[in-house]
C-alpha cells in the first residue's frame, strides 16, 4: 500500500499510476482533483488521514501547505518513508520539501520526488522519467523499486539538495520565460533567458552543496526545458500573463512565484547574485513594471559567460 496526501493534479495522476500496478490510499481534504483519467479499484479515497496507514506516503500537496500539513500531523506520520512530491522553498523557513519534513518527523526517511513530469501526462501513461532522491541511498532504491512503473521510471541519487533546488527553481524562471513570450520578445531571448536562468540555478545549488550533475540532470535541466517551453505550465502560463498585462486565477498553484520570494532571501543570506529571480519577485509582487524589469536585465555590465 502507499499512501498519497493531497488529491489535486500531480496526487491523483500519481493515483493513477501506481494504482495501476499496487493498492493506493489517496487523502485529499475535499474529493478528488477533476482529472479526466478513471481512478483503478486499487486507488481508495478518504478525507480521513488517520486511515492512511501505509510505511511509504507521498506527500503531494503545494510547497506552501507542507509545512502546516506536517506540524498538524508529524507525529502520526513520524517513523515512515515521507517522500515530498512538491517543488519550491518554505517562505517561512526558507527550508526545502525534505530539510521540512526532517523537522517535522525526526524518525522519517525523507526523500524527494520531483522531475520534467506533468500531471496529466503521468495520469495518461504517458512515458516520464524523474529523479527520486533520499541520503539514504539503500532507502532510495528500495523506494525506486516501489515507486517506479511500467510508464514512470525513476532514476535514484543521494543529492536531495541539488533535486530540490533544481524543481524549486526552474519554476520561477519558467515565470520568466513566460514573461518574454507574453511580452512577444520572442524565442530567442527566450533561450538566452533559459540559458541564464540555468547559470542561476547552478550558482545558488551548488552554493548550498549541491552536486553539479543533479542540477544537469532530470530534476534541474529536465525540468527547466520542459517548464519552460509548454503552456501545459502553470508557472510558464503565469508568466505570460504577467507578460501580456493579463490577469491571471489566483486559485491555480503557481509554485515560483512564492519560491521566488523566498530564495531572494536565501541568495541574500548567501551574496549569490540571482537577477531573473530577484525581477520575477518583483515583478509579481508589483513593485516593477515589464519595461523596468526588461530593462533591468537588459541593461546589466557586460561580463565573462
Ligand atoms: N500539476 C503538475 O503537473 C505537477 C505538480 N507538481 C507539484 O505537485 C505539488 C502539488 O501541485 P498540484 O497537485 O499540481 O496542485 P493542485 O492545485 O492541483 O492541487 C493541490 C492540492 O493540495 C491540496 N491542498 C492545498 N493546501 C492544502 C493544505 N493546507 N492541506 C491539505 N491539502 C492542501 C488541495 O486541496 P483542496 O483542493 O482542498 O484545496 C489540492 O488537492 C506542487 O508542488 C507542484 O509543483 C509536480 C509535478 C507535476
Ligand atoms: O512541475 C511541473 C512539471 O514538471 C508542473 O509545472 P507547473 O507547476 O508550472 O504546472
Amino acid at each position: 500500500m502507499i499512501g498519497i496526501l493531497g488529491a489535486g493534479a500531480f496526487g491523483t495522476a500519481l493515483a493513477v499510476t501506481l494504482g495501476r500496478e499496487q493498492p493506493v490510499m489517496l487523502w485529499g481534504r475535499r474529493g478528488v482533483a477533476g482529472l479526466d483519467v478513471a481512478l483503478s479499484e486499487q486507488v481508495r479515497l478518504t478525507a480521513d488521514l488517520a486511515e492512511v496507514e501505509a510505511e511509504t506516503v507521498l506527500l503531494a500537496v503545494p510547497m506552501q501547505a507542507l509545512g502546516g500539513l506536517l506540524g498538524a500531523n508529524g507525529g502520526r506520520l513520524d517513523g515512515r518513508a515521507l517522500v515530498a512530491c512538491c517543488k519550491g522553498v518554505d517562505l517561512a523557513t526558507g527550508l526545502g520539501p525534505t530539510a521540512l519534513i526532517a523537522a517535522a518527523c525526526p524518525a522519517a526517511t525523507p526523500a524527494i520526488l520531483t522531475g520534467p513530469s506533468f500531471a496529466a501526462d503521468i495520469a495518461r501513461g504517458l512515458p516520464t522519467a524523474l529523479t527520486l532522491a533520499c541520503t539514504d541511498d539503500a532507502a532510495g532504491e528500495a523506494l525506486q523499486r516501489r515507486l517506479s512503473t511500467a510508464a514512470l521510471r525513476l532514476y535514484r541519487t543521494t543529492d536531495t539538495v541539488g533535486a530540490e533546488l533544481g524543481g524549486a527553481l526552474k519554476n520561477v524562471i519558467a515565470i520568466a520565460a513566460g514573461v518574454v513570450i507574453g511580452a512577444g520578445l520572442g524565442h530567442s531571448a527566450r533561450a538566452a533567458l533559459m540559458t541564464r536562468g540555468y547559470a542561476e540555478m547552478q550558482r545558488l545549488a551548488l552554493a548550498l552543496g549541491a552536486r553539479p550533475e543533479t542540477l544537469a540532470g532530470l530534476s534541474g535541466l529536465g525540468d527547466l526545458v520542459l517548464t519552460c517551453t509548454s503552456d501545459q505550465s502553470r508557472n510558464f502560463r503565469f508568466g505570460q500573463a504577467l507578460g501580456a498585462g493579463a490577469g491571471f486565477d489566483a486559485h491555480v498553484t503557481v509554485e515560483g512565484r512564492a519560491t521566488a520570494t523566498a530564495v531572494v532571501r536565501l541568495a541574500a543570506a548567501h551574496g549569490i547574485d540571482m537577477p531573473i529571480t530577484a525581477m520575477v519577485d518583483a515583478l509579481a509582487g508589483g513593485r516593477v513594471t515589464l519595461p523596468q524589469a526588461i530593462q533591468s536585465l537588459l541593461s546589466r555590465p557586460l561580463k565573462q559567460e
